[in-house]
């Protein structure tokens, strides 16, 4: 099942409200739309008799092995596509031995998540709140379950504005942001443009995990990351939910893969639907790259077997694309695999 008859079948079953809102894009959906495009418009450029074996699409970032260079992106709110929510989720990333990055606006508490899958490997991802001191309690929680990455994601100084969500503001009955409690209360998550890069200072006193920054989209800002101490970048557009008209990521690629030289891993999502998606931002410098909306789709179609299946389906894809290449391994992917557009 490909990831649109996945979403087809997340509209059969979901609230309206719910389907646009994980649908949904800010302004004209010109960069939702150009993610995908980006990547459509890049031709591979295979090797032949290359004498390869069997390969394997496993590696090792930041200190946490992965069956695949594909994690799971944060995304908010998982138990309005299945009742098990970010459970089902953790629990097929376990299976396939993939990263999962836990969003800070998860139904499920951080600490449940791990609970339910013990074998997954999670990272956690933050949006700094401005109340300082909750933040670190936050911290302190995803740090306390487990959690072997923070993902610290810096393109939302305010909402995204999304003309088309139709409406949906609260979470049903019964549904909460489960890291934000305090107390009896639930907080509501607080957007704020008024960080800068000497938070990260204040966030590496909280924590031990590596410190990734998500949601770079320029060269400059990438290497000001590194220089301040991040152990990772996303290159990332938010799938096009915050600024609309921002490029595509994988346009983007190549010029931050370069200034950052190597010297963190280069994560990027944004319009990764197959394996050969994932050929062409590993060739133009990504280390890796992270799937958000098909992952929910198949939560919605399947449960926990839907999402095991998007997982396992990426990896196959990805294993077929690179034998196909005339690929050993990861390691054979460079530059030349990809003709960019004229
Ligand atoms: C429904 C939905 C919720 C999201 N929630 C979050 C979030 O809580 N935190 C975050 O950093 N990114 C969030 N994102 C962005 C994803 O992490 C990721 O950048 C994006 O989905 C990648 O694009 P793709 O959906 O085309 O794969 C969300 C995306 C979607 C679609
Ligand atoms: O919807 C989103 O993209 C998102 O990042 C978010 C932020 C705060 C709460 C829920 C989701």
């Amino acid at each position: 099942m490909s990831w649109s008859a996945d979403r087809a079948e997340a509209e059969a079953r979901m609230d309206p409200a719910h389907v646009a809102y994980y649908a949904g894009w800010a302004g004209d959906g010109i960069t939702l739309r150009a993610n995908e495009e980006a990547f459509r418009r890049l031709r591979l450029l295979p090797r032949v008799l290359r004498g390869a074996g069997k390969l394997d699409t496993g590696m090792t970032l930041l200190g946490c092995p992965t069956a695949a260079p594909v994690l799971v992106a944060p995304t908010a709110f998982h138990r309005l596509a299945d009742p098990e929510g970010e459970r089902a989720t953790a629990r097929a990333a376990a299976a396939t031995g993939t990263i999962m990055i836990v969003s800070m606006a998860s139904t499920v508490g951080i600490g449940d998540v791990a609970a339910a899958a013990p074998g997954a490997t999670l990272w956690f991802q933050l949006y700094i709140q401005p109340d300082l001191g909750f933040t670190r309690s936050i911290v302190g929680r995803a740090e306390a379950a487990g959690c072997r990455a923070l993902v610290v994601t810096v393109d939302a100084p305010v909402r995204g504005r999304r003309d088309d969500d139709r409406g949906f503001t609260d979470l049903p009955e019964g549904l909460h942001c489960e890291n934000l409690r305090d107390g009896d209360g639930v907080r509501p998550i607080v957007m704020s443009p008024a960080f800068g890069w000497e938070h990260l200072a204040l966030l590496r006193e909280m924590t031990t995990m590596p410190i990734v920054i998500k949601g770079v989209l320029r060269p400059d800002d990438a290497r000001l990351a590194v220089d301040h101490g991040a152990d990772g970048i996303v290159v990332s557009n938010h799938g096009g939910r915050q600024l609309d008209t921002v490029p595509a990521t994988v346009e983007v690629l190549p010029g931050i893969a370069q200034a950052v030289g190597g010297a963190v891993p280069v994560l990027l999502d944004g319009g990764v639907r197959r394996g050969t998606d994932v050929v062409k931002a590993l060739a133009l410098g990504a280390d890796a790259v992270a799937v958000g909306r098909p992952v929910l789709w198949g939560l919605a179609a399947g449960g926990e077997p839907g999402v095991t299946r998007v997982l396992s389906t990426l990896r196959d894809e990805l294993e077929y694309a690179l034998t196909m290449c005339g690929c050993a391994g990861l390691d054979d992917i460079g530059p030349d695999l990809v003709r960019r557009p004229c």
